[in-house]
């Protein structure tokens, strides 16, 4: 379960972004949809603890994130949360296998990489440099990267932006798949309408929004 409970994000140029309380079910996925700097991404990343809010507790399971020291949020992080960035940060001089091997460094992984590479239909290029990918394939490794851990909560930021129609469609069923064989709690954040029809739960943005940015 993820809980948001009065949490407000302050940025230092004074963008003020105040969030209803809500409960994310376990288990469930969640579309969120909304146009472009309507706060998505901030809800995201606060639940995804790489920002942490201005007021409010963000709870995932009985942690509240926020209560955490940097170090074991970092941890908690790594051990609970797969997160796939709109930007996907992948290594583009790396193969495809040396960008899951990396993650052996931070912890112990729950799957081997020829399970995820499996899973994503990736086996076949797993000696190919991230660079020589398609932006379908990339979107195959990060969330390959993702689900290694086996984490609770799976958040994902437009994973269709930057594919045309049909492979935005492919990835999209692709992670509601996976999401409820490994039995995860998924959101999804995007803009694009076309997808809800694929997931449990489809909210507007405005539908968590508080007042005092988005009205
Ligand atoms: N680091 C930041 N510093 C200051 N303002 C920010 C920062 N990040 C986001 N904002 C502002 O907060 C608001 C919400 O941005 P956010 O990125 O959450 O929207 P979004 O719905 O994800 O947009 P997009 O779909 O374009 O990614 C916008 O007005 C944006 O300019």
């Amino acid at each position: 379960m993820i809980s948001i409970k009065s949490v407000r994000k302050k940025y230092d140029n004074d963008n003020d972004i105040k969030f209803k309380d809500y409960t994310f079910e376990p288990g469930k996925s969640y579309c969120i949809l909304g146009p472009s700097g309507s706060g998505k991404s901030t809800l995201l990343n606060l639940i995804g603890g790489l920002i942490s809010p201005t007021e409010g507790i963000i709870n995932i399971n009985g942690t509240c994130l926020n209560c955490l020291s940097p170090k074991e949020l970092d941890r908690y992080c790594f051990q609970n949360i797969g997160f796939i960035p709109q930007e996907l940060k992948l290594f583009a001089e790396f193969t495809v296998e040396d960008n899951l091997r990396i993650l052996e460094v931070e912890g112990k992984l729950a799957f081997s990489i020829d399970e995820v590479l499996s899973w994503v239909e990736m086996m076949d290029k797993r000696k190919s440099k991230i660079k020589n990918l398609s932006g379908g394939e990339k979107q195959r490794v990060a969330i390959a990267r993702a689900l290694i851990k086996s984490p609770k909560v799976m958040l994902c930021d437009e994973p269709t932006a930057s594919l045309n129609t049909a492979k935005g469609i492919q990835i999209i069923e692709l992670i509601t798949k996976l999401h409820k064989e490994q039995d995860n709690t998924l959101l999804v954040v995007t803009h694009d309408d076309r997808l809800t029809g694929y997931f449990d739960n489809t909210l507007n943005i405005r539908d968590l929004l508080g007042g005092g940015h988005y009205v």
